[in-house]
Formats: C-alpha cells, sequence, structure tokens
C-alpha cells in the first residue's frame, strides 16, 4: 500500500487513524432507517455524533489542498474537528514562510465543537492555530470575514449544501474548488444544489468521483 500523502508528525497521524476507527464504530450502530435530515428526530440523534469524512477522502481533499496552494478554507459542518485537522495541515504547509492561511470551521453543537478543539490542541498548535471556529448555525456564521475562499468542503446535512454555497460563493476566487460528501448515494436529496450549479452559466463546473457514496468536484469559474 502507498504511503499516506498526508505530511504530519506521527502523533498526528496516530490521532487521525483513531478519530476515523472511532467514527466507524459510531456509524455502524446508526439506527436504520434514520429520520429525515434536519428533522429534531434526526438532529437528536446526531447530536453527540463524529460522522467524520472517510479517510480516503479526507486524504484526497488534503492533497488537492496541496496542489491548489488553498490558503483560505472553508468547511460547512465541522464535527468533532477530523477533516477539519488536514484542512489545517494543508493550510499550514501552503503558507509556510509567508502569512498565515486560516480554515474557518463551522459547528452548530457547542458539545461537538468542544471536542473539535479538544482533537485540534491534541494534534498541536501548528493545526489549532489556522482554524478559526465559529459556533452556531452556518446561515449566520459564514455571512461575514470569510477573505477570499480557496476551496469549500461540503460535508453537511444536505439541505444545507446550497445555503452554504450561496454564502461563501461571493468571496470565492476563480478556480475554487469545492468538494461535497455522498453525492451520488443522495443524489435526489442534492437536486436543489445540482439545479443551481448546473444552470447556465452559474460558474459552475462539477464532476462526481467514484468514493464511497460519491463524493462530487466542483470548480467555480464565474467568467467562463
Ligand atoms: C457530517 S458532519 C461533519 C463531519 C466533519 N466534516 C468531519 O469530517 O469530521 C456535519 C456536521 O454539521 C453540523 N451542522 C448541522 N447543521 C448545522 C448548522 N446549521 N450550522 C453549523 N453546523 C451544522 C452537525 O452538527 C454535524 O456535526
Amino acid at each position: 500500500m502507498a504511503p499516506s500523502p498526508v505530511a504530519a508528525p506521527p502523533h498526528v497521524h496516530a490521532l487521525l487513524k483513531d478519530l476515523h476507527a472511532r467514527s466507524l464504530e459510531e456509524e455502524s450502530h446508526l439506527p436504520s432507517p434514520m429520520p429525515l435530515r434536519c428533522t429534531p428526530e434526526f438532529d437528536d440523534i446526531m447530536k453527540d455524533k463524529f460522522i467524520a469524512l472517510d479517510q480516503d477522502k479526507c486524504e484526497f481533499v488534503y492533497q488537492m489542498l496541496r496542489a491548489i496552494g488553498a490558503k483560505t478554507v472553508v468547511e460547512a459542518g465541522t464535527s468533532f474537528g477530523v477533516s477539519t485537522i488536514y484542512l489545517a495541515l494543508a493550510v499550514t504547509q501552503n503558507t509556510a514562510g509567508s502569512s498565515p492561511g486560516k480554515v474557518i470551521a463551522t459547528e452548530n453543537e457547542p458539545d461537538k465543537a468542544n471536542k473539535a478543539i479538544e482533537h485540534w490542541s491534541q494534534a498541536g498548535d501548528s493545526v489549532k492555530s489556522v482554524i478559526d471556529l465559529r459556533l452556531g448555525d452556518l446561515r449566520e456564521t459564514l455571512k461575514k470575514d470569510l477573505g477570499i475562499v480557496d476551496f469549500l468542503l461540503l460535508d453537511i446535512w444536505i439541505p444545507l449544501a446550497l445555503p452554504a454555497l450561496k454564502l461563501v460563493q461571493p468571496s470565492m476566487r476563480p478556480g475554487a474548488v469545492i468538494v461535497v460528501d455522498n453525492t451520488t448515494d443522495n443524489s435526489l436529496s442534492y437536486a436543489d444544489l445540482f439545479a443551481y450549479t448546473d444552470a447556465p452559466g452559474s460558474g459552475f463546473r462539477r464532476l462526481a468521483m467514484p468514493y464511497s457514496g460519491g463524493l462530487e468536484f466542483m470548480v467555480y469559474h464565474p467568467d467562463n
């Protein structure tokens, strides 16, 4: 097996391995079928659950952020902060020797946000120091101070994906990349997002990648 593409100290690799394992273990115990997303029943089940982005998807995102030199990144949906660690590692490495970058993380469950802060502290200052955690509903917290955004991760309850994209869009640089999780398995639920991005002249181009459940890779070119 190829070595991990993620440049990180051994204790961070060990932490990520442990967090991914705990997330998978929890996911295996979720009730089936699940209540509809964004209902009180759904929120109640999910309020203390990891639901981290799969490790192979996190590694892809990290590798892609290094390739595009992303310095300002927005994460819609942070939970216990697992994917955020990959984003922060890439941004820290992309900005070495220049002005610092930032990863804007969003979470509306205070207990989850506290767990995320714990995990970032365990990862170390080079991870923690670039993260701007915005606690609360992302439909409010992403309204301002985004900077010029290179990358947006949409790992959020599906009905919030389009509102998040619309909030970040005015701050996206030409060529900004957007990654959306579980798009193939949930293509019907993502109908509003895809109607928006596929509309003529939207500026978005998308491609579904064959990760588990599908991972949408979008690029924003507002002028062509
Ligand atoms: C799929 S999880 C994110 C997992 C995370 N990206 C990771 O890989 O570790 C989605 C998160 O979005 C949070 N969330 C749901 N609605 C939200 C809202 N309106 N504003 C901010 N966060 C929200 C949920 O509490 C949940 O923790």
